[in-house]
């Protein structure tokens, strides 16, 4: 029986502007997403069951049932299409899991680009974006990729320009944080400090968006910025020591990734992320070090040889 595979990239949160709580229970967001050059790879082949596998060292911290979101994916396109939804997949993790990379939105991202295509579908791009915004904020993203500008929930996307590629350094914690526990903790320290003098809030980042066009990774480092890290650096403290580490190695800037706790390091250059990826392995403030670029694009079948 045939297959497809799709290749899916992780996400940092280049500015994570976080607006007030909605009736919905979501924040508005202004977000600027970049893709990074660190992979899961998604397979569906088709089965007489629905199934869901997961191999790669962080597989035991991923359900591997229906709950899983690429699992959900496909009910939800399968539903949408009026097709059987019985697949048989497999996920190769690589993406750090509740690292605030998105890698639950990878892997829906990329169930969907391969059971679109192993069941045929003839589907319209937006028809996809659609599901993929139901299944999580972040999905539809995952499936776009490159750097784009993500408002309302982080749904709504706006490719923008970019020149050149940025070197990255990330720095995995050992404990994952959950995504509504972090946005439950800014709701709650805003509440507790009614003044918040360095939030974003739902501003364009426009002086971000001029430095990502023009390619100058000096001119993006001091303009980085994430409103949901206080709320990860008060749910784990010793974030603030990886964050410090980072720029002791030599980093420009650093952030906490989207909710958090993976830290993401910008470096001048190839060379510099090596270096500082080097040095920051040797402090122990982080579980694993990984080096990556971006932005790249987003969900790819990936070509059967
Ligand atoms: C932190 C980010 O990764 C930044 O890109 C995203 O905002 C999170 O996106 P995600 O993991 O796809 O989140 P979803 O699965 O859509 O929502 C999970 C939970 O996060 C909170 N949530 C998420 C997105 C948003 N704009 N406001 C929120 O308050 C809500 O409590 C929601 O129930
Ligand atoms: N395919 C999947 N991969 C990883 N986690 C999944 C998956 N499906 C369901 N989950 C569950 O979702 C939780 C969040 O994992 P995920 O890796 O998506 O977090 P995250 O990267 O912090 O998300 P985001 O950056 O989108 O907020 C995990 O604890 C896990 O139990």
């Amino acid at each position: 029986m045939g297959g497809a595979t799709a290749r899916v990239p992780a996400k940092i949160n280049l500015h994570l502007g976080v607006g007030p709580l909605r009736d919905d229970g979501f924040h508005e967001l202004s977000t600027l997403y970049c893709a990074l050059s660190l992979y899961d790879e998604v397979t569906v082949r088709a089965a007489d069951d629905l199934s869901v596998t997961v191999r790669g060292e962080s597989r035991r911290q991923v359900p591997a049932d229906a709950t899983n979101l690429a699992a959900r994916a496909v009910v939800a396109l399968a539903t949408h299409a009026g097709t059987d939804p019985r697949v048989a997949i497999t996920i190769a993790k690589n993406i750090p899991v509740a690292g605030g990379m998105a890698g639950g939105s990878a892997d829906a991202a990329g169930a969907l680009v391969a059971a679109a295509r192993l069941w045929r579908l003839d589907i319209t791009r937006d028809e996809l974006l659609a599901i993929a915004a139901d299944l999580g904020s972040d999905v539809p993203f995952s499936v776009v990729g490159g750097a784009a500008l993500g408002t309302g929930r982080g749904e709504r996307l706006l490719p923008v320009l970019h020149r050149g590629e940025l070197h990255w350094v990330l720095a995995v914690a050992g404990t994952g944080l959950s995504t509504p526990d972090v946005y439950r903790e800014i709701d709650r320290l805003r509440a507790r400090d009614e003044d918040q003098p360095t939030a974003a809030g739902t501003a364009r980042p426009d002086p971000l968006l001029q430095a990502l066009a023009s390619g100058d990774v000096h001119a993006v480092a001091p303009l980085l910025h994430n409103d949901l890290q206080p709320a990860a650096l008060s749910l784990q403290p010793m974030l603030r020591r990886t964050l410090r580490a980072g720029r002791e190695a030599g980093a420009l800037a650093g952030i906490v990734s989207g909710s958090g706790p993976t830290c993401a390091f910008l470096c001048a250059d190839a060379d510099a992320a090596v270096s500082v990826a080097a040095e920051l392995s040797g402090s122990g403030v982080a579980k694993a070090v990984r080096t990556a670029s971006g932005p790249v694009p987003g969900a790819r079948l990936v070509p059967i040889n």
